[in-house]
């Protein structure tokens, strides 16, 4: 019998990113050895994404916000390196963007990628109320999308926080929501809209499953301590709904 393999985690870090070392610290918790990537070392060697079998971009405040959440980062990674991640997640790698992460995979074109020609075809943008959201909401699975990420997730209760500004879902149009539907990429919905998202969407997939984003952090999720309900939570002794989601990822990679 063979023992399962190390899973390398590649963390991307730099320019205003700050989840990183909560999703790294999650990761670890997860089974996984991670490595935080800054980009302007990956610029000088994109290759060296190929080291990784899950590559996750966290939240935070990349570049300021400014032109729109995420969007600058996700014209640099787009410009340098779109090659390198095609051929990651053709490989069988895993992607994954949380919050600040989902903003910049879905301008980047590579999330859901219908067309695998990554053309942008949903947005997040600012909140329905222009706040700031911050406060832990209930999700739905959607259970007809069988995403690595997911597994056993759509038969738990799950709770997870979310913080912040532009995370209201839109899809181009009425097209790419029927596309989402009925290809079961839709991952993630809110059980109450807490920023007027398109039919509460806060979490997609693309067609493989292995690239995930989503606007509540798992990462913030992986004790059941963390939830300000927790004395009235049903600590079940099994991982966290966050938790869980990172160690489906990690598991999946490892083979196990
Ligand atoms: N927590 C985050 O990643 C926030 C993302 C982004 N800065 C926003 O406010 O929408």
């Amino acid at each position: 019998m063979s023992a399962a393999r190390t899973v390398q985690v590649g963390i991307i870090t730099g320019f205003g990113i700050n989840a990183d070392k909560e999703l790294g610290q999650a990761f670890t918790l997860a089974g996984g050895e991670v490595r935080y990537c800054h980009i302007n070392d990956l610029r000088a060697a994109p290759e060296s994404l190929l080291d990784f079998s899950i590559i996750a971009f966290p939240g935070g405040f990349s570049f300021g916000d400014h032109v729109g959440s995420g969007k600058i980062l996700s014209h640099l990674v787009r410009v340098q390196f779109r090659n390198v991640l095609d051929t990651l997640i053709a490989g069988g790698g895993l992607i994954l963007g949380i919050c600040n992460g989902f903003q910049t995979l879905v301008k980047m074109g590579i999330l859901p990628n219908l067309n695998q020609d990554w053309t942008p075809e949903v947005s997040l943008i600012h909140n329905e109320s222009g706040e700031f959201v911050d406060r832990w909401v209930e999700l739905q699975v959607n259970p007809r999308n069988g995403s690595p990420w997911l597994h056993g997730l759509s038969e738990t209760h799950i709770e997870y926080p979310i913080r912040h500004g532009e995370g209201r879902f839109i899809p181009r149009d009425d097209t790419v929501l029927n596309q989402l539907k009925q290809g079961n990429l839709i991952a993630f919905q809110y059980a109450e809209n807490p920023n007027g998202s398109v039919d509460a969407i806060a979490g997609i997939t693309d067609e493989t499953g292995r690239v995930l984003g989503l606007m509540p952090h798992p990462e913030a999720a992986v004790s059941f301590y963390q939830n300000p309900r927790w004395a009235r939570q049903e600590a079940s002794g099994g991982p966290t709904p966050g938790l869980q989601l990172l160690k489906n990822a990690v598991d999946w990679a490892a083979g196990i």
